[in-house]
């Protein structure tokens, strides 16, 4: 069995940070990278940040290094700047700060790298890597990296009851590793789940959505389901049988606004219960808008009722998102069929109208009141429809007769 106990080649963003490790060492700390980082360069993954842990207490870090930023002190992390890039120094520590309803002034700094690595989330994040290269492995984690498995560090009980999020970390690592859950660690996470409904659900976005943009989105949201974490997070509770169904569609490659509308659809849900859904789910507005547009759309898809003016009022983000999902829901459309559509309409927004407000009242075929926007809106209208074409001259006329009707 092969364990690597040493890292011969570290990645570039780990030898450009190599001189903070070596400057805290000879200033008589220890000092190691730790987290995802390592867990990633392990698995051959790429890396996000550069996370480092040490001995000294932040005071000490901070008269280490000439320029550093409080970015969050009190749980004992210093920011260090160095060439152009930051790297987030903290203290070993023993109690989880996590959760944000815990009060900074409950972290215990230590000195021992033994005690920081036993209070995090799972053996494959509780590596320690230091600057020549040698990886601490307390918990197995190689053992468990090798055999594909998230374990809790230690009682899962308690890793899961200090910060209940972990329970959407673990699967959300399955997901994006493809590995799977020790039972253990499942087992707590069954018992624990209802303990996610304390969770601000900013942060379980967070954990779904990188579950759901995963290697292994199926596999994630059936964990969801066998765990019971999907009773606990909004719009979820009751609805296994529709999850199940959805765990067993090609979940692959889907951006957000597909991720949300997929559920939305899938419960069936109107404009008004999508928008709700999406307001639990503390969504932005931009993002929402596009999921109701795009589940709006698969609805008219589903009852045979789009045309020209349903596909221009959702635009084009909706528009590509609902093709998407229609062949993933097995609609009956052509795959791209609605995009092509789409981009043959003659205007995409009212501002691509070959004739302006401004227009139509410098040629005096009418004044600026109620009736100008009627005669674009109606313009508009058949433009989308094919039924003119957008063009200066044609649309001039068009309005002088929609114009005369109205007096008529
Ligand atoms: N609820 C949490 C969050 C984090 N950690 C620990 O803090 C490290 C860094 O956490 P974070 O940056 O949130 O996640 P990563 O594991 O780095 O994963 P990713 O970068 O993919 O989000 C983790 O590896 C883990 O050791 C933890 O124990 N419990």
């Amino acid at each position: 069995m092969a364990i690597i106990l040493k890292i011969n080649k570290f990645p570039i963003e780990f030898e450009e940070a190599l001189p903070i490790l070596r400057k805290i060492e000879k200033a008589g700390f220890e000092a190691y990278f730790v987290g995802g980082s390592v867990r990633d360069t392990i698995l051959g993954r790429e890396i996000h940040d550069v996370d480092i842990a040490t001995s000294a207490y932040p005071e000490e870090v901070k008269q280490i290094f000439n320029r550093t930023v409080d970015t969050g002190i009190q749980h004992g992390t210093v920011m260090v700047l160095d060439h152009g890039n930051g790297y987030e120094v903290t203290t070993f520590r023993t109690e989880s700060t996590y959760q944000d309803y815990r009060r900074p002034d409950e972290v215990t700094f230590v000195r021992s790298l033994e005690e920081d690595l036993k209070r995090r989330d799972f053996t494959i994040n509780a590596l320690a890597l230091s600057e020549d290269g040698t990886i601490t492995d307390l918990f197995s984690g190689l053992d468990d990296m090798k055999n594909h498995l998230i374990r809790a560090v230690g009682i899962a009980d308690e890793r899961f009851n200090e910060d209940a999020l972990r329970m959407m970390r673990a699967i959300r690592f399955s997901s994006q590793l493809d590995f799977d859950i020790e039972s253990e660690t499942e087992g707590a996470i069954y018992r624990h789940s209802h303990l996610l409904e304390k969770i601000a659900i900013e942060r379980i976005h967070e954990e779904f959505v990188k579950m759901m943009k995963g290697t292994r989105p199926n596999l994630g949201l059936t964990k969801m389901i066998e765990t019971q974490l999907s009773e606990h997070v909004p719009g979820f509770k009751g609805q296994q049988v529709i999850l199940k169904h959805l765990s067993e569609l090609n979940l692959q490659k889907m951006d957000e606004i597909k991720i949300w509308s997929l559920f939305a659809f899938g419960f069936k849900y109107n404009k008004p219960s999508t928008t709700k859904f999406m307001r639990n789910w503390k969504s932005s507005n931009q993002l929402t808008d596009e999921v109701v547009k795009t589940t709006f759309l698969l609805n008219q898809v589903q009852n045979n009722q789009v045309g020209n003016i349903e596909l221009y009022a959702a635009g084009k983000i909706a528009v590509v998102a609902a093709d998407h999902l229609s062949q993933i829901f097995d609609l009956a459309i052509q795959p791209g069929e609605l995009t092509i559509e789409y981009d043959h309409l003659q205007i995409k927004t009212k501002r691509d109208l070959a004739i302006s407000a401004k227009e139509l009242i410098a040629d005096e075929i009418l004044t600026p009141g109620p009736q100008l926007g009627q005669v674009l809106n109606r313009l508009e209208t058949l433009v989308i429809n094919n039924e003119l074409t957008n063009n200066y001259d044609e649309l001039l006329m068009a309005a002088k007769s929609i114009k005369n009707e109205g007096s008529n």
